[in-house]
């Protein structure tokens, strides 16, 4: 199926920065993608740039099968994003606000905007300025569910919500994206915030794209692998381009394996640590994957 959003070596320069650099990646059709990247990353640039907020300097990006500066009522219709600080009409209340999104919207559903009203539980009566940054997300939130978009664009969403509504609104999400084949892509510089959600990954790091790619394979291609070095190794022989981030403390040598293939690690290690089999083959999470990948200099610390 082809990606519902899809950036092409989209490049974009502010006066004296680069907020985006032949950035190349794309949102699977049915994934949750998590833009990931720590903070001044260009994921709020890619995702303005994609709801056409702001021009590339270069490149193009598309959206629902459209370029994106050709964007129009009709995909947008189709599209729900909701950003931290975005703005909303803030003289409404909030019964009110909800009233004016419902006839824009042909395909608003009313029972789901009921049961979310219901989950966020949130003051109709009062005005969206005199409420908390967490209630007006969840305000933004419902106003964006309640037309069943096929794309859903939550840029660092989950500012400002407490623990307790974030799981919460996880949870209802997963339903509403595996029910309804729901695209979400969701910018974080949070990890451990969209860890249980993203099943495809965008790392981005000073506006170029580290990482793109499924959750599942690339925690499958990376493995933390230890072995006990022969007691009469010299000096460590050049390890092969694949082992990042290598650490001796003693005769314990341990590294990642970043395109993990046992077989092909079993004969690596044995040409090279004849006689020392690995001690430890372990699968990383995708915290310690990115602290690792920062480590290695691929991306900033902050994530
Ligand atoms: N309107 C602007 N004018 C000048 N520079 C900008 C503008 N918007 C963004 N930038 C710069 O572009 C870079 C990327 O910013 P962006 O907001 O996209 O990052 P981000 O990854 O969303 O960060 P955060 O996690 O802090 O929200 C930063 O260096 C930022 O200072």
């Amino acid at each position: 199926m082809k990606p519902l959003l899809e950036f092409h070596q989209v490049t974009c320069r502010f006066s004296r920065s680069w907020a985006l650099r032949h950035a190349s990646f794309h949102v699977p059709a049915g994934s949750i993608t998590a833009l990931l990247g720590p903070n001044g990353a260009g994921k709020s640039t890619a995702l303005k740039i994609a709801l056409n907020l702001i021009r590339p300097s270069s490149g193009h990006v598309e959206i629902l099968g459209v370029d994106s500066r050709k964007l129009g009522p009709a995909q947008l219709a189709r599209i729900g994003y909701v950003a931290d600080g975005m703005e909303l009409p803030d003289w409404m209340s909030v019964d009110q606000f909800l009233a004016w999104c419902r006839p824009l919207y042909p395909k608003w559903d009313p029972d789901l905007e009921r049961s979310l009203r219901k989950q966020f539980s949130l003051p109709g009566d009062r005005k969206l300025s005199h409420l908390s940054r967490g209630q007006r997300m969840k305000a933004a939130l419902i106003a964006a569910l309640s037309y069943r978009p096929e794309l859903l664009v939550l840029d660092e969403p989950f500012s400002g919500l407490d623990p307790v509504v974030r799981d919460e609104f996880i949870t209802g999400l997963l339903e509403i994206a595996g029910g309804e084949g729901l695209s979400v892509v969701v910018s974080s510089h949070d990890i451990e915030e969209v860890d249980r959600l993203a099943d495809h990954v965008v790392l981005l790091n000073h506006g170029a794209v580290v990482l793109n790619e499924g959750t599942e394979p690339l925690l499958a291609r990376h493995r933390r692998v230890e072995i006990l070095l022969p007691p009469d190794l010299g000096e460590l022989p050049q390890l092969p381009a694949n082992w990042i981030s290598p650490q001796s403390a003693g005769r314990v040598l341990r590294f990642t394996d970043t395109g993990h293939e046992p077989e092909k690690l079993a004969r690596a290690l044995s040409a090279l640590f004849p006689g020392s089999p690995p001690a430890g083959i372990h699968p990383l999470g995708l915290r310690e994957l990115f602290v690792t990948l920062v480590r290695e200099g691929r991306a900033d610390s902050g994530i």
